[in-house]
């Protein structure tokens, strides 16, 4: 199996290939690439842990040496925010980023499956659909927009006030990935019972959560390493899929038929070709359809935009 990371010498992109180096099957090659000169010394340095994996590294401006054969393609390249900024203040410089790689993707591994972690994820994902579709090698079932970050960030914020074991807290997290785009679905949480107040709180939480960490790190970028560990949760389902592990199941913004939107975060059983099934979300509360209709508007104007950028 061998996974491609674009933008590895990056914050995300840096947690991650550690991740990925101690955490991926014995045998797996991992394929660092970034425009930064010190990403093959980002291998080296990975290269002295003890795992089973083996790490390469490639800089410049051709990303096809780190491409050949990959599996899955892992995307964190590009700009992050900085105080005062949304995520759709990325797309000028971030939109052409992934249009660039995606081309590149499309020539030289059109079968991997590719994560998009880019921002804004809304957009960049279908930017990244219009190139493929371009190459005449689009696979729905291939391409995923990574919202892990909104799944586990929920799982913590609910264990936390719930005092549960966060081990135990499962929630499936839809929509998109940017502000009321964010819809986790605290009403089928197991066990636990929310109050309207909490409910409101926890939604607003969850959503302004990437604002939270930017604010925090006050101009030295937004998440990184709980990313880097959302990327990797995800990264590696995709790897059990691929070897045919039964019942892996994570919610991704997918072109999945929603009737909703052309793009959906839901949850999704992957396999041997990606998306083996988009699954029903279940059963909502009155609030969270509400929340859930209420945003498509945004959702589809960010979707749009992407694929105008293309077209
Ligand atoms: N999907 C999510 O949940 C999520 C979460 C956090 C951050 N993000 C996004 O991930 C992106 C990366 O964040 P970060 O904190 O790692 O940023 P960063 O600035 O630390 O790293 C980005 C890396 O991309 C590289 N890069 C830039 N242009 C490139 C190109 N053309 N080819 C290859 N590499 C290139 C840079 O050299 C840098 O090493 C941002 O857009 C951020 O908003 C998404
Ligand atoms: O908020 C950001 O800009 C980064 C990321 O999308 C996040 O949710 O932390």
């Amino acid at each position: 199996m061998k996974v491609a990371v674009l933008g590895a010498a990056g914050g995300i992109g840096q947690a991650l290939a550690l991740l990925l180096k101690t955490q991926l099957p014995a045998g797996s090659q991992l394929s660092l690439y970034d425009i930064a000169p010190v990403t093959p010394g980002v291998a080296v340095d990975l290269s002295h842990i003890p795992t089973a994996v083996e790490v390469k590294g490639f800089a410049g401006e051709d990303p096809t040496p780190a491409l050949v054969g990959a599996d899955v393609v892992l995307i964190s390249a590009g700009v992050a925010r900085k105080p005062g900024m949304d995520r759709s203040d990325l797309f000028n410089i971030n939109a052409g980023i992934v249009r660039n790689l995606i081309e590149k993707v499309a020539a030289t591994c059109p079968k991997a499956l590719i994560g998009v972690i880019t921002n804004p994820v809304n957009t960049t994902v279908a930017i990244a659909a219009e190139v493929l579709k371009k190459a005449g090698v689009y696979d729905k079932n291939r391409l995923f927009g990574v919202t892990t970050l909104d799944v586990i960030r929920s799982e913590t914020f609910i264990a936390e006030l719930k005092g549960l074991n966060v081990a135990d807290v499962k929630v499936n997290v839809i929509g998109g990935h940017s502000g009321v785009t964010i819809l986790p679905l605290l009403s089928q949480v197991e066990g636990v019972s929310f109050s309207d107040e909490e409910v409101a709180a926890m939604t607003t939480r969850i959503q302004n959560a990437g604002t939270e960490v930017v604010e925090a790190k006050a101009g030295g970028g937004s998440a990184t390493l709980s990313m880097g560990q959302a990327a990797c949760r995800f990264g590696l389902s995709l790897v059990r899929g691929l070897q045919g592990e039964a019942n892996v199941v994570e919610c991704a913004y997918v072109d999945g038929g929603s009737e909703h939107a052309d793009f959906f975060a839901q949850p999704v059983l992957l396999g041997k070709n990606g998306v083996e099934k988009v699954l029903p979300y279940g059963e909502v509360s009155e609030f969270e359809a509400n929340a859930r209709d209420a945003m498509l508007d945004t959702l589809k104007a960010d979707i749009k935009l992407g694929v105008e950028f293309v077209k």
